[in-house]
């Protein structure tokens, strides 16, 4: 049989290198070209941005310092910030920040833009509230919205002054004044592309802007950078990195990197430099159903392993047989090391985090939440705000409570400003100012150290004793004795149709759920553990990959691999969405199985449940997935 679909080919680890100095031909002040450089996993894209990096400080950073000026780096998650400023030398000439945190210090202090912005945007999501109001069920969801209303209504009023706005990218923004992380975004792209003082300034202090993960950097600011370049060419060069075939997460854009816009530079990078020949050869070949972009292996690099272990759904104690998998890869490779749970160079994929919260204990927090896209995006990079709220903030105050750690508490309450704590009501309780505080603590520590409470209630009394500032999305599920009569008879539901808002109507399943769970999810978002999410594992390598795919378990609806491998039909909102021509799970399900084959260096097990192990190895030797050999039965 030939290897031609199975090992990739080969080539001189220095064939690429010109692409570093094309780069650098792009990087002087006035050079005028901007550049994309879109290339497949491994190939060392961040490794060239480091190298331009390094090229920039020896050229600028002098006269940068003297300026006033910096290169800006912007990624996409904190952890891709941290990094790069590892592999860089610190250097103040360098403004590493995440995408949030740019946009932010780019509008901080335009106050009274920002309100109008706010005046304008809001009665649109106000129509479009009560459109769904109309048409949505009564119940919680529809409860949730109206109050939602009322406090988009108030926020209006608030609105009729001017104000000053606040906004922490790590943290849950609660307060009237605090933008939400969206918001940032929103306004950013905003001013960018409408306001001229906004490029002005954007130019003046950043003449070279990277954005590393350009594929999933949210669609609207993209679109004001590649506005700014159009406007600004002589006087910005913006550096893209990205790999469309690793867009995973919602909001990114979609035709990036796809067509060449005018005026920008396209550098291709041709090698692997991470894995072995076999698994370069399978990103390969789940590429050909995509864009088909080809790699080479290093000449000279190891062949390498690919395993798969299909097996049929509902088996029992599943943590037992993948343990007996890693034993077999290690008897397979040679290497012990796969059975060793603690190693760093070891990583076992699983589809999202349901399937860790059943290993780990918070699936039913999951499931609720994982019903909105929006939510579930957030969850997966842990930045949902709300979730935050829980796992950063609630969560240590019980512990604190329950342990009767007073310093910890009052540190807790001091740090995040709870109201009880502000000067008016010290004041007015002269005597013994934390009276107030101690009252609702008892309160608090009563519900808490029930083990089967959940989120509602634990919220509830939060919000009723004022104990802490309260995000504003929670807001809406605080059980209030006074929703606005005349906007609920205004708003009467018709009970029909079945719009919901899903992001509310996540919440408000979630809520019901038992708040320690919240325990566990701490834990797992936390610790290194070897359990990674097959999205969250952008940008890594491990020298040992194992994949876990089982939809059954994940129960999400963003991806099929049951589709993808043949053994279900598409579905028929999906086959029509194929037809005519637009995304479906399979395209998102296509990428995130080459996202997660291509992190292992040496060797990656794909260990698939299935409803039909027949017709999953018929397609993967079909598809020249795998050779026959390399479907290990177990
Ligand atoms: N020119 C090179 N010479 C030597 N090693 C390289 C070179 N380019 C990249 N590498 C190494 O190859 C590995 C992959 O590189 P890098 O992480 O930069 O790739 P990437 O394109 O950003 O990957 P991904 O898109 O999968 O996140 C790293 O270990 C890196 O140090």
């Amino acid at each position: 049989m030939t290897d031609e679909f199975y090992l990739a080919e080969t080539k001189l680890s220095e064939t690429d290198n010109s692409i570093d100095s094309d780069i650098q031909g792009c990087l002087s002040s006035s050079s005028g070209k901007s550049f994309i450089t879109f290339a497949g996993a491994g190939s060392g894209k961040t490794y060239s941005l480091k190298k331009a990096l390094d090229f920039l400080k020896e050229k600028y950073a002098d006269s940068f310092s003297r300026h006033g000026k910096q290169v800006a780096v912007i990624t996409f998650t904190n952890n891709a910030a941290d990094e790069i400023m590892n592999r860089i030398e610190q250097n103040p000439v360098f403004m590493v920040s995440t995408i949030h945190s740019f946009c932010w210090a780019a509008i901080a202090g335009f106050n009274e833009d920002i309100r109008k912005w706010y005046l304008e945007v809001i009665p649109t999501e106000l129509s479009e509230l009560k459109y769904m109001e109309k048409r949505g069920r009564a119940g919680k969801a529809s409860e949730a919205r109206k109050r939602r209303i009322i406090r988009l209504n108030e926020k209006m009023e608030w609105l009729n002054e001017p104000r000053s706005f606040i906004y922490d990218p790590n943290g849950v923004n609660t307060s009237q004044n605090s933008l939400s992380h969206a918001d940032v975004l929103k306004i950013f792209s905003s001013f960018l592309t409408k306001k001229p003082m906004m490029e002005e300034v954007i130019v003046n202090k950043f003449p070279f802007i990277f954005i590393d993960e350009s594929q999933d950097t949210n669609t609207d600011v993209i679109n004001s950078f590649f506005n700014l370049q159009s406007i600004k060419s002589n006087k910005v060069v913006v550096g893209l990195f990205g790999d469309t075939m690793q867009r995973i997460f919602s909001g990114g854009e979609a035709e990036l990197g796809k067509t060449k816009p005018k005026g920008w530079e396209i550098f291709d990078k041709k090698m692997n430099h991470r894995s072995a020949v076999r698994i370069v050869g399978l990103g390969n070949q789940i590429r050909s159903e995509d864009d088909g972009r080809t790699q080479f292996a290093l000449a000279g690099a190891l062949e390498g392993f690919v395993r798969y272990f299909i097996l049929p759904i509902g088996l029992p104690d599943k943590d037992k047989i993948e343990a007996e998998i890693r034993g077999r890869m290690a008897e397979i490779t040679g290497d012990s090391n796969w059975t060793d749970t603690t190693s760093k160079e070891t990583a076992i994929l699983l589809l999202e985090h349901k399937m860790a919260g059943r290993r780990l204990g918070f699936v039913e927090l999951w499931d609720a939440l994982s019903r909105s896209d929006k939510i579930k995006d957030r969850i997966s990079e842990g930045t949902n705000p709300e979730l935050n709220f829980f796992s950063e903030i609630v969560f240590p105050l019980a512990e604190a409570s329950l342990n009767e750690n007073r310093a910890t508490l009052m540190s807790i309450l001091r740090a995040r400003k709870s109201p009880l704590l502000e000067v008016s009501v010290l004041d007015s309780n002269k005597n013994d100012p934390l009276q107030p505080a101690r009252i609702a603590e008892q309160a608090f520590k009563e519900i808490v150290s029930n083990n089967d409470v959940n989120f509602a209630d634990v919220l509830n009394v939060i919000a009723e004793y004022k104990l802490l500032i309260i995000p504003e999305k929670l807001k809406s599920f605080i059980t209030l004795e006074d929703v606005d009569k005349d906007l609920e008879n205004e708003l009467q539901a018709e009970d029909e149709g079945d719009t919901e808002d899903d992001e509310l109507s996540a919440w408000t399943e979630a809520l019901e759920t038992n708040f320690f769970q919240i325990r566990n999810y701490k834990n797992y978002v936390e610790d290194n553990s070897i359990f990674r999410t097959h999205q969250g594992v952008k940008g890594n390598e491990f020298d040992r990959v194992m994949v876990v795919m089982d939809d059954q378990e994940a129960g999400g609806f963003l991806f099929s691999y049951e589709q993808y491998f043949g053994a279900k039909e598409l579905s028929r909102s999906s086959q029509q969405k194929k037809d005519s021509g637009e995304e479906t799970g399979l395209d998102r399900t296509r990428r995130l199985f080459y996202v997660t084959s291509t992190r292992a260096k040496m060797s990656l097990v794909h260990v698939i449940y299935t409803s039909d192990v027949a017709k999953v190895r018929e397609n993967l030797i079909e598809r020249k997935f795998a050779r026959q050999d390399e479907i290990v039965e177990i």
